[in-house]
């Protein structure tokens, strides 16, 4: 029987969860694919995401969270619940404390609603923590002494900024400008210059794969397939990188300036220490090529590519079950 506490990272596109004592036990995409006329749930995870944008009309692969809100809160509810009991089975009647980092801008009937799901999967208490906190202390940053450090959190739905000072946040950012918004910049451009229509995975898989923001330093081609507007039919053409980072231009320059904005309103004696510790970069979105030696062009300051920047949210979340007495223990 399980009593463990567990730490949940909510992410608009994927969903970590970290058991004590057993570390990283769940990474899967937030995905659920239904039936759209039962309302049957096929398949959850990397399963449901496998059928996204392949499925036939009555059956839909839904992304329950988008632009850092609960776009589908029935859906998410389901698929917390699923991937919950997935990790504990019915090996979780000893009651876990359960810590949930969500997307930064949920309403309080979200917030509930995400407790009653965590509930109802044999939660004994419920803890809500703001995402960037979890993430700095995921990526190794002693928070809690009187010293600025920061972060910036770049996820698929949102980008959060924000500098933190014994345990609490002092200056924060939260734009709706992550991953998924790369993607459908790179949609968009490939559209407008080829005329070719390509999916959300293709779009993603080019930015993974040759995509950057420092053109000097990478330069590589890719052949994409997609479907043509003028003709209609299926075609393959080639693009490199350069074009890549003209697509994502517009949403990375709203990243940096909002890390600018933050850096503005940061207190002079916080400002000092981050020039010394540099800015940590996590999230998915911190593998993005050349994001570190834009960014540090752009502040001025040394920045660091967290270790693993994918986990460090749900790692942050198991630390912090560890400290609960040092958190805010914000129930919710
Ligand atoms: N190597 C890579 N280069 C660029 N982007 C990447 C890379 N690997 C993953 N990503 C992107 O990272 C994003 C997912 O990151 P992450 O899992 O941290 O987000 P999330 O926590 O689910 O989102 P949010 O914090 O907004 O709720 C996706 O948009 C994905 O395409």
């Amino acid at each position: 029987m399980l009593s463990k506490d567990i730490g949940i990272d909510l992410g608009t596109a994927n969903v970590l969860i970290h058991v004590k004592g057993r570390g990283v036990v769940l990474d899967e995409p937030s995905v659920v694919a239904i039936e759209s006329d039962t309302k049957r749930v096929l398949a959850v995870g990397e399963e449901a995401r496998r059928m996204v944008g392949r499925t036939p009309g009555n059956i839909i692969a839904i992304r329950p969270l988008k632009d850092g809100v609960i776009a589908d809160f029935e859906i998410t509810e389901m698929m917390l619940k699923y991937f919950i009991n997935k990790v504990g089975g019915r090996k979780w009647y000893s009651h876990p404390r359960i810590l949930i980092c969500a997307p930064t801008n949920i309403t309080s009937v979200e917030q509930k609603a995400i407790r009653e799901a965590a509930e109802r999967s044999g939660a004994r208490e419920v803890f809500l923590e703001e995402e960037p906190k979890a993430a700095a202390i995921g990526a190794g940053m002693d928070i809690f002494q009187p010293s600025g450090n920061m972060v910036v959190d770049i996820g698929g739905g949102t980008t959060d900024v924000a500098v933190l000072s014994m345990g609490d946040i002092v200056t924060s950012s939260s734009i709706k400008i992550a991953g998924d918004k790369f993607d459908s910049a790179i949609m968009k451009y490939i559209k407008s210059k080829y005329k070719l229509l390509i999916g959300e995975r293709t779009s993603e898989d080019i930015k993974v794969r040759i995509g950057t923001v420092h053109p000097e330093l990478k330069m590589e081609t890719m052949d994409i397939r997609g479907r043509d507007m003028v003709s209609g039919l299926p075609l393959t053409i080639t693009i490199d990188s350069q074009e890549i980072q003209e697509a994502l231009w517009e949403p990375v320059s709203n990243i940096v300036t909002a890390a600018k904005s933050v850096l503005e309103r940061t207190p002079p004696e916080l400002s000092a220490d981050i020039i010394d510790r540099g800015v940590i970069l996590t999230g998915g979105g911190a593998m993005l090529h050349g994001i570190d030696q834009l960014l540090a062009d752009e502040l001025r300051v040394p920045i660091l590519i967290a270790e693993d920047p994918m986990h460090c949210v749900v790692k942050g979340t198991g630390i912090m079950l560890d400290n609960l007495d040092k958190v805010s223990k914000r129930k919710f």
